[in-house]
């Protein structure tokens, strides 16, 4: 959970390789790094500059006179910095510079770039490297800062799959300007899934601490409650629950249409490639911000336990958050969807609605209402309603700022709050969608009911979670809100009995948990005393404090 320092090698520096150097390179590199006789990372973020990837300083400058590119960090915010695995246990790294050939700056571009002798694992001259210090969380993961004085790399070492310099510094380019960035794609790819586990383990740990926990009463006289029997420890933890299995189905629709896009991409088709983008910016962005915040309430629902380092939420919850910043912070990566959703607005006002892709031509047909009581099509009418209207509405508003003279990039800004809104809500809409497809395709019908229950739980908490826009323009009466609030409840109720089943399914063992609660044993009493005793303050009765500190003070006649 801590993460591991050679997490990156397998997670974006084999990918790398694999998406972005050649055949020819990858039979000289890929075998090695799978068999760890070299270990790497990825090296893009630096000092000054994470998000913008266009103003990234260091510097790969071609000379042709001896064929080579010369890697420079020009100044202190030049240099690398965040990479896992970079400070201390890679020996090479995938460094993303910006490529100068013939004077021209030809933006970021991928190299495979030795760090480390591969004997000494000492550092190689001309090279500055180390670790960047404590985290929040993932600190069993090095990640480094990396500093280049003219260091010198063969002209071989660019990743040549879709672009490359000739020797005589002849520039071939990639088929899509963009195709460098692939190891961020994939790794979005993956992380509904990701995190969806994350969000699992802190609700395996709340749900099963529930059970054993007793406390108050529901009805006077009788034994003290399950806390999992109040409705609102249900409404804190179950909508999660459904949560956690909605990320893990839409996470393998977007890890298969990567794969296709890899496949895609090699014969020369690089159409998928916007709409992964616009998708994985979207979905990484909901999923991370959505699950930070369901571990969290299950931490709460544990009470002061769930507090202790013996609940190991906090760390998961350590883990899971920085999702919201890596891969894409995500208010960047939001408005990256949203550029995608205005441009499918200025189309369909083009009269070229025909052209939508099949995620986004919803936003041309209108609903005038809906019957929730028939059932979750209706629900999916009323998600695609209330994205369509913020979509329009921002994009609008925009469009409008442009009209009136504003530069682009400022009616942009102007506009961003209601983009990022319309980004949130579009990708809600898919993530509901992917979870009624999924559930539809189950053929076991004992579990197809119980994961049937888990959808309508979703379906009436995002639309009750949504409600504003809805009720703004009258699509949704009051009334149908006390529907969907009656339904909520009952879905609370009815899903209780299945609760513990629904969590014990994830299948984490306790040493995956490593949580005093959360143990399968449900012995959490017993195991909580243990664990404080084999506190290291409890090594002793009296600590040394006592006679250093303590005793002076109690002594003091002052
Ligand atoms: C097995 C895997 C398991 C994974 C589980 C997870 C566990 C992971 C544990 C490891 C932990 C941490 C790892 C972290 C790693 C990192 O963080 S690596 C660094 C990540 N950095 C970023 O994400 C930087 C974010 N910034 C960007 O990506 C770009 O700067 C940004 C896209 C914001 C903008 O790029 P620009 O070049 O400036 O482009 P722009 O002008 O805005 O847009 C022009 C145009 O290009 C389109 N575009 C942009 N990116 C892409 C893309 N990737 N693909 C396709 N198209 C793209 C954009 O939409 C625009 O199109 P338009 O038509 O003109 O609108
Ligand atoms: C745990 C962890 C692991 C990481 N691993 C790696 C790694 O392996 N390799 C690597 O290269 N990097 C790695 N990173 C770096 C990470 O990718 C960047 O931190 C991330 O992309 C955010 O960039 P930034 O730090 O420049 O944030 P900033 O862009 O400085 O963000 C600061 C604020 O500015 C806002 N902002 C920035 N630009 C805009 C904009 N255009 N419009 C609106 N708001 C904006 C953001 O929303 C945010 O609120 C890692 C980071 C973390 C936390």
């Amino acid at each position: 959970m801590e993460g591991h320092p050679l997490a990156l090698h397998d997670v974006m520096f084999i990918p790398a390789l694999v998406a972005q150097a050649s055949d020819e390179q990858n039979k000289k590199w890929l075998r090695r790094a799978q068999r760890r006789e070299i270990v790497g990372c990825y090296a893009q973020t630096e000092l000054g500059h994470g998000s913008n990837l266009r103003k990234l300083e260091t510097t790969a400058t071609y000379d042709v006179s001896t064929q080579e590119f010369v890697l420079h960090t020009p100044q202190i915010t030049s240099l690398k910095w965040w990479p896992g695995g970079l400070g201390k246990s890679s020996n090479y790294a995938v460094v993303v510079a910006n490529m100068i050939v013939k004077e021209k700056h030809l933006g970021p571009h991928s190299f495979l770039v030795q760090l480390r002798d591969e004997i000494t694992h000492q550092s190689l001259k001309g090279i500055t490297v180390g670790d960047i210090g404590p985290k929040l969380s993932f600190n069993a993961i090095d990640n480094g800062f990396l500093g280049f004085d003219n260091y010198r790399i063969p002209r071989t070492n660019l990743l040549m799959r879709h672009s490359r310099v000739e020797p005589d510094g002849t520039y071939v380019k990639p088929p899509h300007a963009k195709i460098n960035y692939s190891a961020m794609v994939r790794v979005r790819s993956h992380m509904a899934t990701g995190q969806g586990n994350f969000l699992a383990q802190a609700l395996t740990i709340a749900v099963r601490y529930s059970t054993v926990r007793r406390q108050g009463f529901i009805e006077s006289g009788e034994q003290e409650v399950k806390v999992l029997d109040y409705q609102t420890q249900q409404h804190r933890l179950f909508p999660s629950i459904a949560k956690a299995y909605a990320f893990t189905f839409a996470g393998y629709e977007t890890i298969r249409l990567y794969e296709q896009l890899l496949k895609e991409v090699d014969t020369g088709n690089v159409s998928l490639m916007a709409d992964l983008h616009a998708l994985t910016s979207g979905l990484k962005s909901v999923v991370t911000h959505q699950t930070a915040q369901g571990i969290e309430q299950a931490r709460m629902a544990c009470g002061g336990h769930g507090y202790s380092q013996a609940s190991y939420i906090s760390e998961i919850f350590g883990v899971a958050v920085g999702g919201c910043t890596y891969e894409g912070e995500n208010m960047v990566m939001l408005l990256q969807l949203a550029r995608y959703l205005v441009k499918s607005v200025e189309q369909i006002k083009a009269g070229e609605s025909g052209k939508l892709g099949p995620l986004v031509a919803y936003l041309a047909v209108k609903v005038d209402g809906v019957d929730l009581e028939k059932g979750v099509e209706e629900y999916m009418k009323a998600f695609q309603h209330v994205s369509r209207l913020q979509t329009w509405k921002a994009s609008e508003k925009f469009l409008k700022l442009l009209k009136s003279g504003e530069k682009r990039e400022v009616a942009w800004n102007k506009s961003s709050v209601e983009l990022t809104r319309a980004s949130r809500l579009h990708t809600r809409l898919y993530i509901a969608e992917t979870f009624k497809r999924s559930v539809q395709e189950v053929a076991d019908p004992r579990l197809k009911e119980v994961l049937t229950d888990l959808l309508h739980l979703h379906v009436n908490y995002e639309l009750l979670d949504m409600a504003t826009y809805a009720l703004e323009d009258g699509f949704l009466s009051s009334s149908q809100l006390d529907y969907v609030r009656d339904q909520l409840y009952f879905y609370l109720a009815k899903i209780r009995p299945n609760a513990v089943s629904l969590v014990d399914s994830w299948e984490f063992s306790d040493m995956q948990l490593r949580s005093v609660l959360g143990r399968r044993d449900g012995n959490v009493y017993e195991n909580l005393v243990a664990w404080a005793k084999a506190s290291p303050l409890n090594k002793t009765d009296v600590l040394p404090s006592v006679e250093k500190y303590l005793k002076p003070m109690m002594n003091s006649k002052l």
